[in-house]
């Protein structure tokens, strides 16, 4: 076995370029060479901004750096401090014209694409942002109709600030479970808001504690002792004018969290709270004014589905956060190992920590995984500006939103730990993000939860498995069988097939109840969506490759492909699509490609172009100490 590998080891080291491998595009040749140190910056920047969104990142990152208010320190500020520096900064976006309330719909790059840059600088803002434009003005947007157009203009200059009232004390993933009540009272055609219970109020609200104006309520829709289900209506919590709270609202505040301070998360009990019959959203079902309920749709499901369908533009914006926040703290973990010297071959000569195998190892692979991840997100957000929505639009939205904030609460903590000691001080800025990235990992849908709704959408679709394809890895020269585009391709799509079958077998061969035999797969059914994940970034990666060969993509997509196996590695080998011997490789070639794309990991992080404010006050995260 150990000679084999010392053979293989030798094989990999070797720069050739096998006859056996598929190179019909050309683009694997790449791989088997050294990465050329002066590709053009420009070009890299240009491919992970996008062409569409690259203009408003670009006035974003202007303003990021010459905004008084980005200049302002946020560190170690206590809450009410912090809660208002993020209104300010956000006022102050607001009236910069950078992003438009109606962007979700109108607008999509340039509202994510600004949304990207300010997580280059802090979650907080971004979060506040997230709250206002895309859940308040998404409900707006994509629930209301030409009644409600009336809270646009002063929510886009932020004269007035809604949030988003969907989860209660008592149910936040089920939220057909949720218990407030709007009751239509006919005689004064209004509904009257009303938390029945403790467990109904309205929990984690956020900009509700302090500044919101208006809230989304959801709600369960009664007439005449008839429930609905849940709807959407404008609910408002303070007087525009005065500020004060209206009649019948009672708000707490939620209290310190691991992250996120900045923003003023609140508890709100509602008392028999009357609003106009008109703040129903009503794009798919109405009340009349003699209390006679019409929807588009003949079952309460299907309207509540389509009441919960917009949020997918959400899910989408707030990998956004992952994004920025993994991009600045990778940059700051690289910067460090290359200026940062620890140990070296005599005691006079100590050597950078980037030229470490382990320090290499751990942050390019992340490096490459955020940018493919980015590239992915591009090809979404194309997607969910077409007149008509792609079938699988909603599962992928919940799948990258899962997977990528899983990755970057991975990858933040490798950043800090990168950084030693100094990656624990707040004001090098990694501890703060990595605190307030890891809820994405539970709002805007419970990552365990939105994993499995991509894989009813892959049982649905009743594909069939593509086990003609099937390959077996096997062969001495593992570097020209993993180094082919359409190989590794086959192990994804091989993967899924295997995973898609296993979880129908689990749940075909249970005798107990539909609801029983899903939740006994649930493991198998999140395995699923990373495997549907892992192949559809992959695929996308490629395609982007074949049609814009910017330097160093292709080394960064085989890196990624490459951790990808090995993360399963025990997978692939029990299944018989990867001998022993090529898996023993894998390690090897990662290691190779991690080393590659660290000569060129300074070009890749200035192609991120983040302001300077977003990042410590000095690069080697120790100079501001004296
Ligand atoms: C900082 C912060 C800000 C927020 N902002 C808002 C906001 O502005 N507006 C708003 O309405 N909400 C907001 N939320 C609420 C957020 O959306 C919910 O926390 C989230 O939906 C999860 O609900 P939960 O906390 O009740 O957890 P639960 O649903 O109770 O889940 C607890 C655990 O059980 C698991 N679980 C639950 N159901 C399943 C299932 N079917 N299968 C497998 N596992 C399951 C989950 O994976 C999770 O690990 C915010 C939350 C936080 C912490």
């Amino acid at each position: 076995m150990y000679k084999n590998r010392i053979e293989i080891i030798k094989k990999h080291l070797e720069v050739n370029i096998p006859t056996n491998v598929n190179n019909k595009n050309g683009i694997e040749n790449e791989l088997f060479n050294p990465i050329d140190t002066n590709f053009n910056v420009g070009e890299l920047k240009l491919l992970i901004d996008s062409v569409e969104a690259s203009k408003y990142k670009d006035a974003t990152r202007e303003f990021i750096k010459n905004h008084p208010k980005f200049k302002e320190n946020f560190i170690g500020l206590n809450m009410e401090s912090y809660r208002q520096l993020v209104l300010e900064q956000c006022v102050a976006i607001a009236n910069s014209g950078l992003i438009h309330l109606t962007d979700i719909k109108n607008n999509l790059h340039r509202y994510a694409g600004a949304v990207e840059m300010f997580s280059y600088y802090n979650n907080n803002v971004c979060t506040k942002l997230g709250v206002h434009y895309t859940l308040f003005g998404g409900t707006i947007m994509f629930l209301g109709t030409s009644r409600h157009e009336k809270y646009i203009e002063d929510a886009n200059t932020l004269k007035t600030m809604g949030c988003f009232a969907m989860t209660e004390i008592g149910h936040g993933s089920n939220v057909r479970g949720i218990e407030t009540t709007a009751h239509y009272d006919k005689q004064t055609k209004e509904f009257i808001i009303h938390s029945p219970t403790p467990t109904s109020e309205k929990f984690w609200i956020g900009g509700s504690y302090l500044h919101a104006t208006y809230t989304t309520v959801f709600a369960n829709l009664i007439i005449d002792g008839t429930n609905h289900g849940v709807h959407a209506f404008v609910v408002p919590l303070r007087c525009a004018k005065s500020g004060s709270i209206m009649n019948g609202i009672h708000i707490k505040d939620c209290g310190h969290k691991l992250g996120l301070n900045g923003i003023d998360n609140g508890q709100i009990r509602f008392t028999q709270v009357r609003i106009p019959r008109e703040n129903l959203l009503n794009k798919y079902s109405d009340v009349s004014e003699d209390g006679i309920y019409k929807s588009q749709f003949n079952t309460p499901i299907k309207n509540f589905a389509a009441t919960m369908a917009p949020f997918i533009v959400g899910r989408m914006a707030i990998t956004k956060g992952c994004s920025g926040a993994a991009k600045t703290s990778l940059s700051i973990a690289i910067e460090f190992s290359h200026l940062r010297k620890q140990f070296g071959p005599t005691p006079n000569n100590e050597l950078p920590l980037i030229t470490l195998s382990s320090q290499q190892r751990r942050l390019m692979a992340p490096l490459a995984r955020t940018i493919l991840f980015d590239l992915y997100i591009q090809r979404l957000t194309n997607e969910l500006c077409q007149p008509k929505l792609p079938a699988s639009i909603h599962a992928h939205c919940s799948g990258i939103k899962a997977v990528y904030s899983w990755f970057c609460v991975g990858a933040l903590q490798t950043c800090r730990e990168a950084c030693g000691g100094q990656g624990y001080r707040s004001a090098n800025r990694i501890a703060e993000f990595k605190n307030d990235c890891d809820i994405v990992c539970t709002y805007e849908g419970d990552n365990t939860v939105l994993m499995q709704q991509l894989a009813k959408y892959l049982l649905g679709l009743k594909k069939k498995p593509t086990t003609a394809n099937r390959i077996y890895l096997d062969g001495d020269d593992a570097k020209s069988l993993l180094f082919n585009f359409a190989n590794i391709h086959q192990l994804f799509e091989t993967r899924e097939d295997i995973r898609l079958a296993e979880l129908k077998q689990i749940i075909s061969n249970s005798k107990e109840s539909a609801y029983s035999a899903f939740n006994n797969a649930i493991p198998w059914a999140v395995k699923l969506g990373f495997a549907h994940m892992t192949k559809i970034v992959f695929q996308n990666s490629v395609d982007t490759l074949k049609t814009k060969n910017v330097k160093p993509l292709a080394h960064l997509v085989m890196l990624d492909a490459l951790v990808s196996i090995e993360e399963d590695l025990g997978w692939f080998v029990s299944n018989h699509l990867i001998s022993p011997n090529v898996a023993q490789a894998i390690p090897f070639l990662i290691q190779d490609l991690c080393s590659e794309v660290t000569k060129v990991s300074k070009q890749i992080i200035a192609s991120f172009d983040i302001p300077e404010n977003c990042k410590p006050e000095s690069k080697d995260l120790i100079s501001d100490l004296f």
